[in-house]
């Protein structure tokens, strides 16, 4: 089975943020990922609201119960009340939670199961109980036994933060070495019986390998590489590509 490509529309709704102005639209673009294959939508509302907006929500949690309603809205976000509130209004399918704090850039590491694994746990169950999936961030660095303490949340599947196997873009060779920590920690989960999905600069370059190593992959959420790369290609040709280079045979 090909991993499902979940197109991330946070770098879409930076660039519609420039202005005070409806464009380019989070949900046009979103419903041209759909159209061309894509099996879902991840956002990631982050607390000042600089890329998605709150008010995204309910907008793309509508476009996708209306006109595609076989695929999945993915919200990933750090687990404070006002988050969970908000998937509980939103119902995703998913919820990934991050440990990002407000102030980060963006995503660059994984949960601390060993300290963080007992404040997760009531979190995931409270998600779980509303018939959301729960997904958690983690590193890809071969710590089989953080991957048992992420189990022991009641999660059902991590996110291998592939962050580090992106920056490899002009070194094989550390690639390489980042894949294979990603396969190791993705392989302790499989045996743990957790599902594995994975993100952060992903590329039609670098996903052929990453499936390749890690052929039960679920899901990959992507959105900074697509973004890039629908500016060139368009929206619905780079899903394409994508989807490709996910293994899918178009
Ligand atoms: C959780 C994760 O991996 C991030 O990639 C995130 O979803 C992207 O967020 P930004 O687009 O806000 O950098
Ligand atoms: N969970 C990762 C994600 O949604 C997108 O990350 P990126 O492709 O924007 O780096």
């Amino acid at each position: 089975m090909p991993a499902k490509l979940s197109v991330n529309l946070n770098a879409v709704a930076m660039l519609r943020n420039r202005r005070d102005l409806p464009w380019p639209s989070v949900a046009h673009l979103g419903r041209v990922a759909l159209q061309a294959g894509a099996y879902g939508l991840t956002v990631h509302p982050r607390p000042d609201q600089r890329h998605i907006r709150f008010s995204d929500l309910p907008v793309l949690r509508a476009l996708i119960d209306d006109e595609f309603p076989q695929t999945e809205f993915n919200i990933e976000g750090y687990p404070s009340e006002d988050f969970l509130l908000l998937c509980e209004r939103t119902e995703p399918e998913q919820v990934t939670l991050v440990p990002d704090d407000p102030t980060q850039a963006t995503s660059d590491h994984g949960f601390n199961f060993r300290t963080q694994g007992e404040m997760l746990k009531p979190i995931v169950a409270r998600l779980k109980a509303k018939g959301m999936r729960v997904s958690l961030f983690a590193d890809g660095d071969g710590d089989e036994d953080a991957v048992k303490l992420a189990k022991a949340t009641g999660a059902d599947r991590i996110e291998l933060y592939t962050g580090p196997y992106g920056g490899c873009f002009d070194d094989p060779a550390k690639g390489r070495e980042q894949m294979e920590l990603l396969g190791r920690t993705a392989d302790a989960a499989k045996a743990e019986g957790l599902g594995v999905n994975a993100g952060h600069d992903l590329t039609v370059a670098n996903l052929p390998a990453l499936v390749k190593r890690i052929p039960y992959l679920a899901e990959v959420s992507i959105g900074h590489g697509l973004t890039a790369d629908a500016l060139e290609f368009g929206m619905a040709e780079t899903v394409r590509r994508f989807r490709r280079a996910c293994g899918e045979a178009l």
